[in-house]
């Protein structure tokens, strides 16, 4: 990877902070809808309970925010471990979202359909069904890694990984959940890609992708527009 713009931090806190601070300013700096792709696991929970409180979401148009998911364990929305019941509990059920902007992952029936359903939901949003580099359909792309340099649902070694057409597909072999994903493509068409990690447990992790090893998932992800790492020190790589 060639030179990622990097922004470490001395904790966690400070990491949310920052990350709100700038989000809120985006979505103000924004016109028209604001297009928002949400990750899962731990990491992003602290952020997502920030843009909750009253201080920070007056400050953000709700209204004009549409909120989508990079990945999602096909579970049931109720299920604890579904990335979007995770976003809804934390912000979403929190916040003057209209409804008809969360467009969260289908986890019914077979996963392909599924995916299949999720990739039409975003190309009726974007308006049309190829991606053009020139107007993303993101306009920021919120992701996460696993200990392992996963990001989203993209797993080493996965053939999902090599996947260049479909924008969104079925994984079904990872363990204990089959998942839904978004591809590359689909995970850089973004104004902003902006990745926050955090923990030393993902810093062996972190060195590898920052020295460009593309067996790591995270390591493979680009940006039409900027791709920033926001980091506690505890994740960064070593010098
Ligand atoms: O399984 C997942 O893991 C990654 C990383 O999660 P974390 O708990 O280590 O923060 C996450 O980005 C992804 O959305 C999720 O489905």
């Amino acid at each position: 990877m060639a030179s990622p713009a990097t922004k470490i931090f001395d904790d966690r806190r400070q990491m949310v902070d920052a990350c709100a601070a700038w989000l809120v300013d985006r979505i103000a700096q924004t016109e028209g809808r604001f297009a928002l792709a949400l990750s899962g696991g731990s990491t992003p929970k602290p952020l997502y309970a920030l843009l909750a409180t009253p201080d920070i979401s007056r400050r953000i148009p709700w209204d004009r925010v549409h909120v989508f998911w990079g990945d999602e364990r096909f579970v049931p929305a109720d299920h604890p471990d579904n990335n979007a019941r995770m976003a809804r509990e934390t912000m979403l059920s929190h916040v003057p979202i209209p409804p008809a902007n969360i467009h969260a992952m289908p986890t019914d029936g077979e996963p392909e359909a599924a995916a299949a359903a999720y990739q039409r939901t975003l190309q009726d949003y974007y308006g049309a069904s190829a991606l053009d580099p020139a107007r993303p359909l993101f306009d920021v792309n919120l992701l996460g890694m696993g200990d392992d340099g996963h990001t989203a649902s993209l797993f080493p070694g996965a053939t999902q990984l090599d996947e260049t057409a479909a924008w969104v597909v079925a994984v079904r072999d990872q363990k204990p959940e089959t998942r839904i994903t978004l591809t590359y493509p689909a995970l850089a068409s973004a104004r902003t890609v902006l990745f926050m990690v955090e923990g030393a447990a993902k810093q062996p992790a972190l060195t590898r992708v920052f020295a460009g090893d593309r067996a790591l998932p995270a390591a493979r992800v680009h940006a039409d527009g900027d791709l920033v790492w926001y980091l506690d020190r505890s994740a960064a790589p070593a010098a």
